[in-house]
């Protein structure tokens, strides 16, 4: 009888535990239990994963391997085709270094739309209307304040400039839309008219110039790494409001603190951070930034459909030898 490819998990299953168990008809399904990266470094170089056909990761796996990067991808047993990671970005995964192995990566786009596109709005309205100076003092008993907090801004009519118009940037500009808001978007191509639903495409720099409200909605990766920082805040309007849901290193925190100082930033709402779970203590401490602890997928709904997503690409993987969604950096590789 022919051996069955094995799949190794690393990273817990929390919520799809059928469709994992069901897995076990294709292939033996293995996990880890190294403690730290080095810890697992030693158990693919003992050969310990050879045979292994496909990795499932998740998001909090970094803290067993750290990055799929340059050093960890290599060490990889010749075996291991996929590595499906549980999550819509995926800057945990050294893409190059995959595909240098010919390995394939996916990830869960899509599932993730809805939810983080929600904390996004809840950040936009949190940090225009000014709500949380109000929230943090009437748990200190003091009601609204005193002084009393600045009056807050209404959505109706301002401009929000969308950096990153994909799934989520695209699922954010329908909830704005239902605000009235006015919405310009940059990205990298322009949509068709369909897919942009009215938002007009600006250059990054009138975006910048021009919004009332941005929203960073685009992956993290070299080319932007502190795509936000003293330059382009200088070229914002005074008084802007920045959120962002996407990855805490697009902004460089330090600047965005001085920013938020000097008053050229009003206020700011974030899900992510430069370095995950510390907070710059500028953020910490300053009444009017909203802090989320990365939040944008945590419903029981969402977390389910990722888990689900993430097993489908494994089942596809090792049944038909192909990912349901190849990163887009592998697609453009296959055209
Ligand atoms: N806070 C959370 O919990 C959470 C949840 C899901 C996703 N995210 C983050 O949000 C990001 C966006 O997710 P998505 O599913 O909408 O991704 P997506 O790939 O559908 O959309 C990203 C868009 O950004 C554009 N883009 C890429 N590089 C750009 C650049 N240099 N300038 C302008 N536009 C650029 C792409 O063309 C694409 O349209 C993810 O990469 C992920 O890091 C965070």
């Amino acid at each position: 009888m022919a051996t069955k490819p094995k799949v190794l998990l690393l990273g817990k299953i929390e919520h799809a535990h059928e469709s994992w168990k069901s897995l076990s008809n294709l292939a033996d399904l293995v996990s880890s239990q190294a403690q730290g990266r080095a810890e697992f470094l030693e158990e693919c170089k003992a050969g310990r994963w050879d045979g292994v056909k496909a990795i499932y990761r998740t998001f909090d796996s970094m803290e067993i391997t750290g990055r799929f990067d340059s050093e960890l991808v290599p060490l990889l047993p010749g075996s291991v085709e996929f590595v499906c990671h549980n999550g819509a970005g995926y800057d945990q995964v050294d893409v190059n270094a995959c595909s240098d192995r010919k390995i394939k990566v996916s990830h869960t786009p899509g599932t993730v739309n809805d939810c983080t596109a929600d904390v996004n709005m809840f950040l936009i309205l949190g940090a225009l209307r000014g709500f949380n100076p109000g929230m943090l003092s009437i748990r200190e008993g003091n009601w609204r304040g005193h002084p009393l907090p600045p009056l807050g801004h209404d959505p109706e009519g301002k401009t929000l400039g969308i950096v990153g118009m994909g799934g989520i940037g695209r699922n954010l500009k329908k909830k704005c839309d239902a605000f009235s808001m006015k919405i310009i978007y940059h990205n990298r191509k322009r949509l068709s008219e369909e897919l942009a639903g009215g938002a007009a495409y600006v250059s990054f720099e009138e975006l910048l110039r021009t919004s009332d409200v941005i929203s960073l909605n685009l992956p993290l990766n070299k080319d932007t790494r502190h795509k936000i920082s003293t330059r382009e805040f200088e070229m914002m309007k005074k008084g802007v409001v920045i959120v962002n849901t996407a990855r805490g290193a697009i902004i460089d925190e330090a600047a965005l603190v001085k920013a938020l100082d000097s008053d050229q930033v009003a206020s700011v709402g974030l899900d992510v951070y430069e370095d995950e779970p510390k907070i710059h203590p500028g953020l910490m401490s300053n009444p009017r930034v909203i802090l989320v602890p990365h939040m944008g997928t945590w419903t029981a709904e969402t977390q389910c459909a990722m888990e689900e997503c993430n097993i489908s690409n494994v089942r596809s993987a090792v049944q038909d030898g192909v990912l349901l969604n190849l990163v887009p950096e592998q697609v453009d590789l296959e055209k």
